[in-house]
């Protein structure tokens, strides 16, 4: 059967989903700090994926200064979680983008609640690993700390940097419980240095191939 009893519109929902149906996909998950952006950056290089950060992402929509940008800001300086569809609207649009040239996809940060993964898997597809960048708590806050000196960033004080950690341990470790029942975990010690630790993230793409 043809498209043609479609609108227009809709055969470009179409058109555009199915670019997407073999994508490769990695979810990125670990505490503030714990060394997910270090890592990605790394699997970008040698891989040829795209690193999608839902933080980067959202950022960026506030550093244009779009209305939606502004509301953004407010939740993010207060360490909340941000409407589950407009992250999940960016992050679509930006795989769109790229499909053509990706190799796949690193999804960093997002999930960071279960019912966020479900909604992705609803309206893009299934992740074929998710890499758990596991670091201690105190090791996090030490490396935020640091970060903040030069990073710029609204959330990494003291201050914020607690209620993102609280955050993280409450909303984002029971999707590592859900996806740990699929046999998709891959848990990384994020411990080490930056070069050994890619040693054991390399290990857990390569089983992909
Ligand atoms: N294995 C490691 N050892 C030491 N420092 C690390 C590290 N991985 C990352 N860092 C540093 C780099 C950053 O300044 C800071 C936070 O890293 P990041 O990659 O930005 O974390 P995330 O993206 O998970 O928030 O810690
Ligand atoms: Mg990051």
């Amino acid at each position: 059967m043809g498209l043609g009893c479609l609108s227009k519109s809709a055969v470009a929902v179409l058109k555009t989903d199915d670019k997407l149906k073999d994508a490769k996909i990695v979810f990125v998950v670990g505490g503030p700090g714990s060394g997910k952006g270090t890592q990605c950056e790394k699997i970008v290089a040698k891989y040829g994926y795209t690193h999608l950060s839902s933080g980067d992402l959202l950022r960026a929509e506030v550093a244009s200064g779009s209305e939606r940008g502004k509301q953004l800001q407010a939740i993010m300086q207060k360490g909340e979680l941000v409407p589950l569809d407009t992250v999940l609207d960016m992050i679509k649009e930006a795989m769109i983008a790229k499909a053509d040239v990706s190799k796949g996809y690193l999804i960093d940060g997002y999930p960071r609640e279960v019912k966020q993964g479900e909604e992705f898997e609803k309206k893009i597809g299934a992740p074929a690993l998710l890499l758990y960048v596991d670091a201690k708590a105190e090791t996090m806050v030490k490396r935020l700390m640091k970060r903040g000196e030069t990073s710029g960033r609204a959330d990494d004080n003291e201050e914020t940097i607690k209620k993102r950690l609280d955050l993280y341990y409450k909303a984002t470790e029971p999707v590592i419980a859900y996806y740990e029942k699929r046999g998709i975990v891959r848990k990384i010690n994020s411990e080490l240095p930056v070069d050994e630790v890619f040693a054991i993230v390399e290990k857990a793409i390569d089983e992909l191939k």
